[in-house]
């Protein structure tokens, strides 16, 4: 293990696959990794990460939902791998590439000139009086932008500042329209403006600045 690294599975870089650009080069875009039951297995997660959310559960009921977690997480810790080679944020066959830590979108349309997705935030995305927390618009926003940012340089780009406007309050449940585009290119920096809507409704909009990432630069 390395001195920075907090995990046995976090494997730095190295020459025979380095860094690249924040990512490593040999990155693979894949529907293989984890299989065909991933996508559901994701869902499950989800599905559940909803339901606690709303689950007001008995001393015993908490009692036997953590001895399953603890069943489900030694499982889970039979089969660890590092950032580089897991599924998750991989597998474009998937919402969100099959990353459990993103509000659930579907790209409907992406290139240089912006990305077009239906995002859904669901229970878990609760904030407060049955609408969507403002932290989970913001990291829709901010891995759209990311991908808007890619589209349009070919290159991974980190965000420098992000700053989101709440016009409007997000429903959950429902699909909403996220677009993410590159407004300006000054070299590496990108100036990513973004919409939320809910049907013809502005929920929320996004300025952002995104600075491509030099080769090696982590
Ligand atoms: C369909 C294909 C699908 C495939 C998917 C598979 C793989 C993935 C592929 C694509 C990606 C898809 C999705 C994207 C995913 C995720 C996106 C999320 C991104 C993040 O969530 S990332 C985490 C949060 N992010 C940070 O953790 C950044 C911390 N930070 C730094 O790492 C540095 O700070 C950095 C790198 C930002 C800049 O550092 P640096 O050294 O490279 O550049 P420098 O400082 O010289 O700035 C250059 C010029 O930008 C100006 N500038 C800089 N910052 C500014 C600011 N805040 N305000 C105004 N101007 C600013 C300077 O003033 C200068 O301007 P000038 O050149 O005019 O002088």
């Amino acid at each position: 293990m390395t001195e920075t690294s907090k995990h046995e599975w976090d494997i730095p870089a190295t020459d025979d696959s380095p860094h690249e650009g924040g990512f490593r080069a040999d990155l693979a875009i894949t529907t293989e990794r984890g299989g065909p039951s991933y996508g559901a297995m994701i869902e499950q997660v989800r599905a559940f990460m909803g339901k606690v959310r709303y689950a007001s559960p008995t001393p015993e009921l908490a009692d036997e939902v953590i001895e399953d977690l603890r069943k489900l997480n030694a499982k889970l810790d039979t089969m660890l791998v590092d950032e580089w080679t897991s599924p998750s944020g991989t597998r474009i066959d998937l919402p969100s590439r099959g990353n459990i830590t993103l509000p659930p979108y579907v790209i409907t349309t992406g290139g240089p000139d912006g990305v077009e997705a239906e995002v859904t935030f669901g229970d878990f995305h609760l904030g407060g009086n049955g609408v969507t927390h403002g932290g989970h618009v913001a990291v829709a926003f901010d891995d759209l932008g990311g991908m808007a940012s890619a589209l349009k340089t070919g290159g991974v780009a980190r965000t420098a500042y992000l700053t989101v406007n709440y016009r409007s309050l997000t429903p959950l449940n429902k699909p909403l329209t996220i677009r993410t585009w590159v407004d300006v290119q000054d070299d590496r920096k990108l100036y990513v403006k973004g919409t939320l809507h809910d049907g013809d409704r502005l929920c929320a909009d996004l300025d952002s600045l995104f600075i491509k990432l030099k080769p090696g630069q982590p």
